[in-house]
């Protein structure tokens, strides 16, 4: 399998290199060059399947002849093997049609685990043998760090740099990031919001000094394997719910687009999708997009659902570009223009294109009511974030089953959780201790000079 990129100039990269690389050289995301698709048989088989199996079976064509099936199997053996629940990603029915899929269950009590698990793998295994010593350089709003640095922190060959937005993250969040006191693990909290830090990563790539020295690679959903990953679940889901001879919709909480573009490519490889419900709370560009064709920045305003503050949505551009009949000279000038301006319309193509998506934009009383009716009505404690694609899931009625994903576990946000709930969750065994323990991590201003110095201070450069 061979990777392009959404803004066409880049080379065309194998599985490997794509995965190492995270961001194109042309400021674009990487994408197959083509969707694989599986019969029905074959997807009707995976209902058998364990989840480690189901994963090898939906990652085997994007990895081609990078790592053979039982180095496959291997690494994902080892990575769900950290998960606490034997089914790794369990659904919980919660009413006749409506089901949550818990991806909390990770060593980091959030979704990012299941493709941060296996990332950290593969960095291992494609930098065995070889003298590049990567430096990885993310932005987090407060659950990719900490999933992140679980999955690479003493691993050698790599230094993980994380920006995350000063006081714009949960204390449990924050912590988790902040008390892993390897030393490859560089925690940078930035004066601004997550766009900002987002923003200065992707330069950091486009900057031909700064990525001519370092061997640069990310771990953020700009990298095509997170978002490979997080295609399985969707499988695992849909067939425990009947498919492929029924249609199963999703709910997903979004704000970089990355979870729910991987229901997209999971509904192109042949998985009969009903609907995929992006889900925002008050920062809702992607709303706007979806609903009206109108992509436009507003300021980012802070809530209790802080993982999703965000208006930049990165992976918005690879759905941009694959319904743009993949004219990347096209989508270069109409993201340039997105660039400078903050605004950009959808192309017709585009908006029609996306009729697989609903949209809904969830306020803070709505996210509130829909705690309480999960906790009230089928027992179950749900994070904030959950929240926000539940109460968009019960506003849009279905005849097929929808499946609301739980990105995080409550606990990761107790005040939130308690004010809607009157339960304060108690913090898992794993992260019992998490308040007791010591914490590193920089606060510099969120200029690019400031954070590239700090890094070329401590980061390995090329040989
Ligand atoms: C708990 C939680 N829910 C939802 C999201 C949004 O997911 P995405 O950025 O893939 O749209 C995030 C952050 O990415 C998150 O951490
Ligand atoms: N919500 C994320 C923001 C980064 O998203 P990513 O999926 O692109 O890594 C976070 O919690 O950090």
């Amino acid at each position: 399998m061979r990777y392009v990129s959404t803004r066409g100039a880049a080379p065309a990269l194998d599985f490997r290199d794509v995965t190492l690389a995270g961001l194109a050289s042309d400021g674009g995301l990487y994408l197959p060059e083509r969707w694989p698709s599986l019969t029905r048989e074959q997807i009707a088989g995976f209902a058998n399947l364990s989840y480690v199996d189901t994963a090898v079976a939906v990652m085997t064509p994007f990895v081609g002849d990078a790592l053979t099936p039982d180095e496959l199997k291997d690494l994902c053996t080892r990575a769900y093997g950290r998960f606490s629940h034997a089914a790794v990603t369990p659904l919980v029915q919660l009413d006749h049609d409506q089901w949550l899929l818990e991806l909390f269950h990770g060593p980091t009590l959030a979704f990012k685990d299941v493709a941060l698990q296996l990332l950290g793998l593969l960095f291992e295994r494609f930098l065995n043998g070889s003298d590049r010593h990567l430096t990885v350089v993310g932005a987090t709003s407060g659950d990719t760090g900490s999933a992140a640095i679980d999955a690479l922190a003493g691993r050698a060959g790599v230094d993980v740099f994380m920006l995350h937005p000063a006081g714009r993250v949960s204390d449990v969040q924050r912590r988790q990031m902040t008390t892993v006191l390897a030393p490859n693990v560089h925690n940078i909290a930035i004066d601004g919001d997550f766009d900002t830090a987002q923003a200065l990563v992707k330069q950091m790539f486009n900057d031909p000094g700064f990525s001519g020295t370092f061997a640069l690679s990310a771990v953020n959903s700009i990298n095509w394997a997170r978002l490979m990953a997080q295609v399985v679940y969707y499988f695992y889901a849909a067939v425990r719910l009947g498919a492929p001879e029924r249609s199963v919709a999703f709910s997903v909480p979004t704000g970089n687009f990355g979870d729910v573009f991987a229901g997209y490519v999971a509904a192109q490889m042949g998985l009969p999708v009903a609907k995929l419900i992006v889900a925002t709370n008050v920062n809702d560009i992607l709303h706007r997009a979806i609903s009206a064709g109108d992509y436009s920045k507003g300021i980012v305003q802070q809530t209790p659902t802080p993982s999703m503050d965000i208006q930049v949505s990165s992976n918005f551009e690879r759905l941009l570009f694959d319904l743009g009949a993949r004219d990347g000279a096209a989508l270069s000038a109409q993201m340039q223009g997105f660039e400078s301006s903050g605004a950009m319309r959808l192309t017709n193509a585009q908006h029609t294109g996306a009729a697989l998506f609903a949209s809904d934009r969830v306020d803070l009383d709505d996210m509130t009511l829909a705690m309480r009716w999960a906790h009230e009505h089928a027992g179950q404690v749900i994070d904030p974030h959950t929240a926000i694609a539940l109460a968009a899931a019960r506003r849009h009625p279905s005849d097929v089953p929808v499946v609301t994903l739980a990105t995080a576990h409550p606990a990761k946000f107790r005040d939130a959780v308690e004010r809607a709930t009157g339960q304060r969750p108690t913090l898992p065994g794993r992260i019992g201790d998490l308040f007791e323990r010591e914490e590193r991590f920089a606060t510099l201003p969120g200029t690019f000079d400031a954070v590239t110095a700090y890094i070329a201070e401590r980061a390995v450069p090329k040989p």
